[in-house]
Formats: C-alpha cells, sequence, structure tokens
C-alpha cells in the first residue's frame, strides 16, 4: 500500500476545525485532528508545506518510521505547531491501518482494558448557584464526573464561563485576542465555596474536578489544593503554568489535593520530571497537540511507572476525530483516568459523522475499523475559515498575566 494523496481540509461549524486526510492507492484513506486553537493556519501551511509532499509515495503501515521522519527529521523539535501536525499525520496512519486489519482502533492497540471510558463534562455558571444548576443536568444526564467552573464576584468574567447563562463556552471569542481582567485574590476567596455548595448540594460520591487555567504560583496553588481538601476534588487542572516542572514539587509538600496538568504539553519532554517525581497525578497531553497515539503511547508508558493516569483533553477546540481516536486509545491504556467530554456542536457532528456513543456518563468508541470518524468534505465545505483568537488576560493593575 503506498500513500498516492495527502490534503488538509479547513471548515468552521461554528468554530475552525482543521483535518488531514490521506489517501491510498488501495483506496483506503485515513483523518487526523490538526486543530490548534487560535493558530489553525500555522498547522495548515506546516502539513501543506512540508509534510504532505514527503508524505507521497510512503508505506502507510510505516507508522514509526514515519512519525520518526517528521520528528527527528524536523531538525527544529517539538512546540504545538510541529507536534499537532506530526499528530494529525500519525492519527490519520493509525486508522488506515485500522481499516486495513479491519480492526477497530483500541484492538490494534492491544485491546480492551475497560468496557466504557468514564468522561467528565462542564458545569459552569456566572454563580455558584447557576454552576449547580448545570452539575445537576449533568448529574440527570448520567455523568459521573463534573468539572465545575463559576464567575468570581468583582471579575467581570472568567475562565470556563459562557458570556451568557446557557451559551456553549468557546474561548477564541474574537479575531484578535480579547482582554480579559484577573484577581487572584477574588479568585481564592471565593472558589473554595463553590466545591462547598457542591459537595452540600451531591453529596461525597460525584467525582468534582476544576481548572485553575495556569493563573497560580506555586505556593498561592498549595493554599488553594490545602483549602479544599475537605471537598476532596477528582483533580485541580493547571493550577501553575508548567513550563517550571519543579514548581509543582512545591505544591505537592503542602496538599493531598490530586493535580493534573499537560493540555498545552506537546511532548514527553514537557513532562518527564513531573511524572519521574510524581508532582501529579493526571496527565492532560491529548493526541492532537502531543505527536499522536505512537508518542502518547509513550507518555502513557512512563506515566504507568510513577502511578499517573490518562485524563485526555478533550474541548470543543478538537474536532471529533480526536475525540474518536482519543476513545480508543482510553479504552486499551492500562493506566486511564478520564476523558474531558464538550458536546460537538450539532453542526460539527453533522460534518463529523462517528461511531463512538455517549450512555451513562460513559462512552463507548464504537467498532468500526480505525478511529470510526469520518469527514462530510461537502458539508465541510460550506464553513469558510475565520480567524479567532484566544484571549489574554491582564491582571486589575494592567499586568500581563497567564490566560
Ligand atoms: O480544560 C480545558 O478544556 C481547557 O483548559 C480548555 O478550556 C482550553 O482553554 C482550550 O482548549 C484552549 O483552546
Ligand atoms: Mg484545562
Amino acid at each position: 500500500m503506498k500513500i498516492v494523496d495527502a490534503r488538509v481540509i479547513v471548515t468552521c461549524p461554528g468554530r475552525n476545525l482543521v483535518t488531514l486526510k490521506i489517501e491510498t492507492d488501495e483506496g483506503i484513506y485515513g483523518i487526523g485532528d490538526a486543530t490548534l486553537n487560535g493558530r489553525e493556519l500555522a498547522v495548515v501551511a506546516y502539513l501543506e508545506e512540508h509534510v504532505a509532499p514527503a508524505l507521497i509515495g510512503r508505506d502507510p503501515s510505516s507508522i514509526e518510521d514515519i512519525w520518526q521522519f517528521f520528528y527527528r527529521g524536523a531538525y527544529w523539535r517539538r512546540g504545538p505547531v510541529t507536534m499537532s501536525a506530526i499528530g494529525a499525520v500519525d492519527m490519520a496512519l493509525w486508522d488506515i491501518m485500522g481499516k486495513a486489519a479491519g480492526m477497530p482502533l483500541y484492538k490494534l492497540l492491544g485491546g480492551k482494558s475497560r468496557d466504557r471510558v468514564m468522561v467528565y463534562g462542564h458545569a459552569t455558571g456566572h454563580d455558584i448557584e447557576g454552576c449547580l444548576e448545570e452539575v445537576a443536568r449533568h448529574v440527570e444526564q448520567g455523568y459521573r464526573a463534573v468539572r465545575v467552573q463559576c464567575g468570581i464576584p468583582g471579575i467581570a468574567s472568567t475562565y470556563g464561563v459562557a458570556k451568557k447563562a446557557g451559551e456553549r463556552y468557546e474561548p477564541a471569542d474574537s479575531s484578535l485576542p480579547s482582554e480579559n481582567v484577573w484577581s487572584t485574590s477574588k479568585y481564592l476567596n471565593h472558589v473554595p465555596k463553590l466545591f462547598q455548595a457542591v459537595r452540600e448540594r451531591f453529596g461525597d460520591d460525584l467525582h468534582v474536578l476544576h481548572d485553575v487555567h495556569h493563573r497560580l504560583t506555586p505556593i498561592e496553588a498549595a493554599r488553594l489544593g490545602k483549602e479544599v481538601e475537605p471537598y476532596h476534588l477528582f483533580w485541580l487542572e493547571d493550577c501553575v503554568p508548567a513550563e517550571n516542572q519543579s514548581a509543582f514539587r512545591l505544591i505537592r509538600q503542602h496538599t493531598t489535593t490530586p493535580l493534573a496538568v499537560g493540555e498545552v504539553f506537546n511532548s514527553i519532554h514537557d513532562c518527564r520530571e513531573l511524572i519521574e517525581s510524581q508532582s501529579i497525578d493526571y496527565i492532560r497531553a491529548t493526541l492532537t497537540h502531543a505527536g499522536g497515539i505512537t508518542h502518547m503511547r509513550r507518555i502513557a508508558a512512563l506515566a504507568e511507572l510513577y502511578h499517573v493516569r490518562t485524563g485526555f483533553h478533550g474541548p470543543t477546540d478538537l474536532s471529533p476525530v480526536c475525540m474518536g481516536a482519543a476513545l480508543h486509545f482510553d479504552t486499551w491504556v492500562p493506566n486511564f483516568g478520564i476523558q474531558e467530554h464538550m458536546p460537538h456542536s450539532e453542526e460539527i457532528e453533522a460534518v463529523f459523522p462517528h461511531a463512538y456513543r455517549f450512555e451513562d456518563g460513559h462512552f463507548t468508541p464504537g467498532e468500526t475499523p480505525g478511529h470510526g470518524v469520518d469527514i462530510d468534505e461537502a458539508l465541510a465545505g460550506k464553513y469558510p475559515y475565520r480567524r479567532a483568537s484566544l484571549p489574554v488576560n491582564r491582571l486589575e493593575d494592567g499586568t500581563l498575566w497567564h490566560w
């Protein structure tokens, strides 16, 4: 089998999504998600200029060699653009091999480690009561795990909360970055009350997660982790920016609240120290941004040695293609933790028909050969790209802060 074509499909059914489609001389094709929120066309250019031409003529079953060609061969290694391009190639090649073998991806990886995949949904509210109503809705739908985010009194907007109640949350909300204002002290004084209210209303069995979104210093994160211990969160996510991996050792000394990090990571080198020092409990890097299945298997295998579990990033700014492939990986990987689930819109679901199904708070990946997700190119073509950027954040004194 030989690769005869590789092309990029950009579509914007409510938000930009980038898909790589690799076609072979035997009529089998595979697709991969190459979406990098706010930097989509950078990945498109990388794929079209430096990847697609070099794929033609290769054997799609040489997944490892092709991965090494685009990683070691790039010279300028790592980074979200490069690794998202490699991730899309890798996802598409595994899809092709699953189809050629007549096997769903999880079987190709080594078979089922679990019957279904537990996911967590997003409950948000402008205030605590609004968030509790959303938690109740998720519990009614069968979710066992819910991430809770709420507005902070005294701050106009905050991460994770849609502008209008009931609206879908989409952070890339303007062509050029919009400016948010942040106050750590207002946040730290308020957010523990959210978890207390959730536990009082829903009891102890519901898994409760929270995303700090990179905004604290290590000692502030230590304070928060300690204060919320009575509410035994499933995880506190991205509590500090993670370029400095050793910062998590300081947090770890002060709190038993489990820590999750890594949605912005794109290689094993971003998290090796974190994992080996057992400074985290869940690794969030996912297939698109971290070099695909081939690389994520290495990260998961390292994590397993140190009792760290997977917790794939799964927002609506990753396409159903990544979600489908991720659910197969989640079904196989021995040290699975949890899978993020932000429901895609009906428009996006129509562009990307898929075999994965939601039931009773869990997903199953489906038995379709490959990852079980396709793209309706005609429909995709009806939604032209339109630039959208993630916001920036400033402290109340104007300091440019972490968004
Ligand atoms: O936990 C999450 O799902 C993430 O933090 C997202 O909300 C990111 O902000 C978004 O994916 C950026 O594009
Ligand atoms: Mg996050």
